[in-house]
């Protein structure tokens, strides 16, 4: 049997920056086990190959429980399986949140979480191409760029905003979140930069790292309250590894509390309901989830100038001959190239919508796997909730690591969802009145003139709400009874076993989750150093 110092289970946004900063100790010997493949496939390093890869084997593929307030729609909720993890498949956009989220952390208990506390770690590893001040690091693995281009309907939409009242911002990420703004996204030289790409790659020949693909990780091993290394399946064959001081879990946020409940760690009922030995009683594994629901409205174009019907085979050629050639055109795109912070009324304490502007008809009907093709050429404009009340949670069934978990975020479960979602709704609408989209837009596609009431909006949200993939929360970090890890991130009552990533988070970030986790990654990996910002 192998012992390392650190075993990381999982390669994704925030286990690829905590094998990073562990092993740049020559001391520490480090696993990183990734039960998904290399990331080398041409799509996950062409930024619109994001839009090929759903449903995918690069991904873990999560359909929800049957949703009972979205008209029992089960509903597609990949995760990243891949070096990079969910960062390796999804649409780059580089999203902090508000500030007031972190320091809602510290309120609650998690000391050091507060956005004073969080901010060196966003920055210290960011290189960001174009803002250098208090808020953003221009000397860090990971590269944040302005996008290579903007389609025309992308610049009408931040044109349109400003029309119907929401201010411009050039950084949402900085001293202010709220307005519209082009999105910076997670790119190098208009490729895909993800959490391998930055913090893994860069590294891999470190003789005290060891990175396995393809090892899934079946159960952490626990003795005598003390975590000592976990059991993994690769090649077909079964292996443990021993770690001589702590297990990472950065498995993510549906797969973190599904490998605890599967080492028997979670609810003690619960595992017994599912035929699992208890380990160790904690009531709050698997709880806590939340996940943005986001609804949306399409729009006919006058003219063939988005993206729509682009990735038909001769035009795909194209763009990929031109980006082979310069680094430029629609290959180029992340699909949102512009987005929004606002506030549902007055009364929120900051933005508690977010806007994402589709040059391109993106449709995905019942929540399905791929979007639906629809021909001509059309625009998408999606309202998400970014601070959903309702909360759900991650369950199994069964001691078989091969059994998909059931996971129930429980969507529209709390009405003031619904009373948020329907104002982004009516936002969106005003939006695109807007004299900017006259010479641009035709008529509404999706839903169309026979949605006006209140009502007749809910029932559209009902039937048509998708996820925004960001699960978060499952293995919350806190002091109450429900908080799986404390702010140190150690699981409560366990010796050797940390939780480092999206599942810590005790309430979701308003906004997209990819820089949180890295962050959580970075803070973590701090923590167990006992250094500052490395
Ligand atoms: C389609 C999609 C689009 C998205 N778009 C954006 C966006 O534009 N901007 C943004 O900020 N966020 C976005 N996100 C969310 C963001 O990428 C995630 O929140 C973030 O990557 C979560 O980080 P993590 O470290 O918790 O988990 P992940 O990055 O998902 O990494 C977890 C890793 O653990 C591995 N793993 C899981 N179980 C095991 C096991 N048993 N054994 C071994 N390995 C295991 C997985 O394969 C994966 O590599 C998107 C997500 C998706 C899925």
């Amino acid at each position: 049997m192998s012992s390392y110092t650190y075993i990381v289970i999982g390669a994704g946004a925030a286990g690829c920056v905590l094998a990073n900063r562990l092993s740049a100790d020559p001391s520490n010997t480090v696993l990183l086990l990734e039960a998904g493949a290399k990331d080398n496939h041409p799509l996950l390093k062409i930024p619109a190959g994001f839009a090929k890869l759903m449903g995918t084997k690069a991904n873990w593929i999560f359909d929800t429980a049957p949703q009972k307030h979205l008209n029992e729609r089960s509903m597609f909720l990949p995760q990243g399986k891949a070096l990079g993890g969910s960062t390796s498949v999804n649409a780059m956009l580089y999203v902090r949140g508000n500030r007031l989220d972190y320091d809602e952390w510290a309120e609650m208990g998690c000391e050091g979480w507060s956005y004073d506390d969080v901010l060196p770690y966003f920055k210290v590893h960011e290189r960001n191409e174009r803002l250098a001040d208090e808020y953003h690091g221009i000397s860090g693995e990971l590269n944040v760029a302005d996008q290579v281009q903007h389609n025309p309907t992308s610049r009408a939409f931040v044109r349109a905003a400003q029309e119907a009242g929401i201010k411009r911002t050039d950084d949402p990420n900085g001293a202010s979140q709220e307005g519209v703004f082009f999105h910076q996204v997670t790119q190098r030289n208009a490729r895909r930069e993800s959490a391998s790409t930055a913090f893994l790659h860069p590294v891999m020949d470190r003789s005290n790292l060891t990175v396995l693909t393809g090892a899934e990780v079946l159960k952490i091993e626990v003795k005598d309250g003390r975590a000592t290394g976990v059991r993994f399946v690769r090649k077909g064959k079964e292996e443990v590894a021993h770690a001589n001081s702590e297990v990472l879990l950065a498995a993510g946020a549906l797969n973190s509390p599904r490998l605890l409940l599967l080492s028997g760690i979670g609810p003690a009922d619960e595992l017994a309901a599912a035929g699992v030995s208890v380990v160790h009683d904690l009531p709050g594994v698997g709880k806590n989830l939340r996940d943005q629901l986001e609804v949306y409205i399409t729009r006919e174009a006058r003219q063939p100038i988005t993206y729509s019907g682009e990735d038909r085979w001769d035009r795909a050629l194209r763009h990929a001959i031109e980006y082979g050639l310069y680094r430029t055109g629609p290959a180029t795109a992340t699909i949102t190239e512009a987005g929004a912070f606002v506030s549902s009324s007055d009364d929120v304490r900051s933005p508690d919508i977010q806007l994402h502007f589709l040059p391109a008809y993106v449709v995905w009907k019942d929540g399905a796997r791929n979007a639906e093709k629809i021909a001509g050429h059309g625009v998408t404009l999606l309202a998400c909730n970014i601070r959903p009340i309702s909360s759900g949670a991650v369950t199994i069934t069964s001691p078989d690591p091969s059994m998909p978990a059931i996971v129930d975020p429980n969507y529209m479960s709390d009405e003031r969802d619904m009373d948020v979602a329907v104002e982004g709704f009516k936002i969106m609408r005003r939006v695109f009145e807007q004299p900017a989209f006259k010479e641009l837009l035709k008529d509404e596609q999706l839903p169309g003139p026979s949605v006006q009431t209140d009502e007749e909006i809910r029932e559209f949200i009902r039937a048509w709400g998708k996820t925004d993939y960001h699960p978060v929360g499952t293995c919350k970090m806190g002091v109450d009874e429900l908080s799986v890890v404390d702010p140190k991130l150690k699981v409560h009552g366990l010796e050797g076993l940390r939780v480092i990533d999206s599942s810590i988070m005790p309430t979701i970030i308003s906004g997209n989750t990819q820089a949180p986790s890295m962050m959580i990654g970075e803070k973590g990996a701090a923590i167990i150093l006992g250094s500052g910002p490395a």
